[in-house]
């Protein structure tokens, strides 16, 4: 049924670059936070494999600490309340904040009108629907796409800091997720377009793993879990 195997009763859709192109305005939010901080330490900026390998997916604060253990800065940790000017985690993924919702802002949400297509064919099969993102602005990207309506849970980032789950690519944050929609993780499939999220997919034994690949990592999405990887969400309903 709709590309999936007939076990699957459930989809656990993640949201940036899944669900919506925001992927790519978190890339640019990131670049812009990372690089002054990189410049000033001779550093080669920040790249889209850095992106994809240690902040894609996971929850702001884990994607800050990830990325910058691979170049070996070491920063205070800092009060959740730091100014966005602060040179300390907290304060790195504040200042991020700002800018990606300026971003967002300004370039607008939207929609892969395959995955709308996807969970329209995903509604009428009678599966259950549950977003799963580790963004704290996962609720306003969906209101502004026009997706709420699809959606009977959502995990977002705050959810995730609320109950401290540990974030993509541990499996905890689809696991809750599942059991939102009351349904196990054998029974349903996680679609995910960050090397961190099928992994997760893959650690918390989901009974498919879709990888969604939008920026030309086909290879690193099956190494890391996926069982099938398509370019759009239509592909699975075989008629693009
Ligand atoms: O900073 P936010 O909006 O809470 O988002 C956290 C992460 O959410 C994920 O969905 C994105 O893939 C990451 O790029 C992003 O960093």
């Amino acid at each position: 049924m709709i590309g999936l195997p007939d076990h699957i009763t459930a989809c656990l859709f993640d949201l940036d670059g899944v669900l919506t192109g925001t992927a790519a305005l978190h890339r640019a939010a990131w670049k812009e936070t990372f690089d002054p901080l990189l410049v000033a330490r001779g550093l080669p900026e920040f790249t889209e494999a850095d992106y994809n390998n240690h902040v894609d997916g996971r929850p702001r604060f884990d994607g800050v600490r990830t990325f910058l253990l691979s170049r070996g800065i070491d920063l205070p940790e800092g009060p959740p309340d730091a100014e966005p000017s602060d040179d300390s985690v907290q304060g790195v993924g504040n200042r991020k904040n700002v800018l990606v919702q300026q971003i967002i802002a300004e370039r607008g949400v939207n929609p892969f009108p395959g995955s709308v297509r996807y969970l329209d064919a995903a509604k009428k099969a009678g599966l259950r629907i549950a977003v799963v993102t580790s963004s704290a602005n996962g609720e306003a990207v969906l209101n502004a796409a026009d997706l709420s309506g699809y959606v009977e849970a959502r995990v977002d980032g705050l959810v995730i800091a609320e109950r401290k789950l540990h974030g993509k690519p541990a499996p905890d944050s689809f696991v809750a997720g599942a059991e939102a929609l009351g349904t196990a993780p054998a029974n349903a499939a996680v679609f995910e377009d960050a090397l961190s999220g099928v992994q997760a997919g893959k650690a918390g034994h989901f009974g498919f793993v879709v990888g969604v690949d939008r920026v030309g990592q086909a290879d690193e999405l099956r190494a890391h879990g996926a069982d099938i990887v398509v370019t759009d969400l239509a592909e699975l309903l075989g008629d693009l």
